[in-house]
């Protein structure tokens, strides 16, 4: 048996880091995938091996199923409707069983990506062999929400594979799971990110789950019909930086400055809330599509004002603002910030060739999001 499953990427339009604090953010998924597929190793294959193969960064990975079994302390029954989050225990079975893998130290970073997989399959599948593949539109590391889309993905294609879910696999194409079976892939998706983030907030996994825009609080999802259409250039800086210690950094300060960071938590927070309002509001309203766009605007640079002062700006993004700034747009880093990749509005009839050429003649890479669509599917055409 084989299936596939793909989950998209996001763009956090206001509200990233906060959100981890409590505050309100609103993201949109965007058209940009990663698939997993997942196939059992039938007895023909006369093999014992699990196999995760990256395929985007070439490595590739196996383990005897009996070292997987044994290397479990708390040797995890199969827990598949049950998400659970990774003990200590069962956190240092994973580090020795990644630690094996002589990861080349310029791809490190893959290292909590492939935990998170361990945690889930051994979680989900138990000790079966089977051969795991990974592909991804996404470039790592970026703000674009890989890591999510990763654990999304994984949980979707190993779920649809247990009784946990009811899934049709007779049909053909890409299917969409009912809302109980997604709530679990996005509940499992979280446990994989906290292997790989430390501290999620939920939002990532929930918009690559969930796909279109939402507002999201708490741990609480929020829906978002919104009659705007909203064009976003993405820059990507292409300044690799990790997400975990963005987000640790941001904890720090808030530690050394409680009160201060309490005030810019509490007004990103506004922020997400007008723009849910604006996102909201029909048109045409009291507000024309202009007036829309240019508030929206300013929402986005105050939000970066206030992302600057929690720490996680950089040269480069601080180079992209400056730069679309001449021309007019407004912009704001968007995920984890720290390089990675930067939003800026495009208003109604925006021409971008100058922009664009100016931003790619500093080394950056710019190409414009299709926002909202699907969130996670999954397909039982092998060859789909
Ligand atoms: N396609 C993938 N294959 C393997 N690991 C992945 C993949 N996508 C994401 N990851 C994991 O997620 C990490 C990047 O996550 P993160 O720092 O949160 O950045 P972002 O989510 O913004 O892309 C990678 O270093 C890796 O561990
Ligand atoms: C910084 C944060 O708000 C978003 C991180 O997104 P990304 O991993 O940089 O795509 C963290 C979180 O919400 O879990
Ligand atoms: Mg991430």
């Amino acid at each position: 048996m084989e299936v596939k499953a793909r989950a998209p990427g996001k763009i956090i339009l206001t509200g990233e880091h906060a959100v981890v604090h409590g505050s309100t953010a609103v993201a949109t998924s965007i058209g940009l995938y990663t698939y997993v597929s997942l196939r059992f190793t039938t007895p023909s294959d006369d093999e014992d091996l699990l196999k995760l193969h990256l395929k985007d960064t070439a490595l590739e990975f196996s383990w005897p199923v009996s070292r997987v079994r044994g290397a479990f302390p708390e040797s995890a029954a199969q827990l598949s409707s049950t998400p659970t989050s990774c003990s200590v225990e069962n956190a240092k079975a994973i580090a020795a069983l990644v630690e094996h893998l002589d990861i080349p130290e310029a791809k490190i970073g893959l290292a909590s990506g492939v935990s998170a997989f361990l945690w889930l399959y051994s979680s989900i599948q138990g000790f079966k062999p089977a051969t795991v593949v990974v592909t991804s539109e996404l470039p790592l590391g970026s703000g674009l929400g890989s890591s999510a889309s990763y654990c999304v993905a994984l949980a979707a294609a190993l779920l649809a594979c247990t009784d946990s879910v009811s899934t049709d696999v007779n049909h053909q194409g890409w299917l969409s799971f009912g809302e109980k079976d997604l709530e679990l892939v996005n509940k499992w998706a979280f446990e994989g990110e906290k292997i790989i983030h430390g501290k999620p907030s939920g939002i990532d996994n929930t918009v690559s789950a969930y796909g279109n825009i939402i507002s999201f609080k708490s741990g609480n999802l929020t829906h978002m019909k919104s009659d705007m259409t909203l064009k976003m250039l993405i820059t990507n800086t292409k300044v690799g930086r990790n997400t975990k210690a963005l987000v640790a950094g941001v904890s720090e300060r808030m530690l050394r400055h409680p009160d201060i960071m309490a005030f810019v938590f509490s007004a990103v927070d506004s922020i997400s809330n007008e723009l849910t309002a604006i996102l909201k509001s029909p048109t045409p309203d009291e507000l024309s599509v202009t007036e829309k766009e240019e508030k929206i605007e300013e929402l986005m640079e105050m939000n970066q004002g206030l992302l600057q002062s929690m720490g996680v700006s950089h040269a480069t993004i601080e180079t992209v603002l400056r730069t679309t700034l001449k021309y007019k747009l407004a912009s704001k880093l968007t995920g984890a910030g720290g390089g990675g990749c930067v939003l800026t509005l495009l208003p109604t009839c925006t021409v971008v060739d100058k922009v664009v050429s100016e931003l790619e003649s500093c080394g950056f890479q710019c190409f414009i999001a299709e926002i909202g669509g699907t969130g996670v599917e999954i397909n039982f055409g092998a060859s789909s």
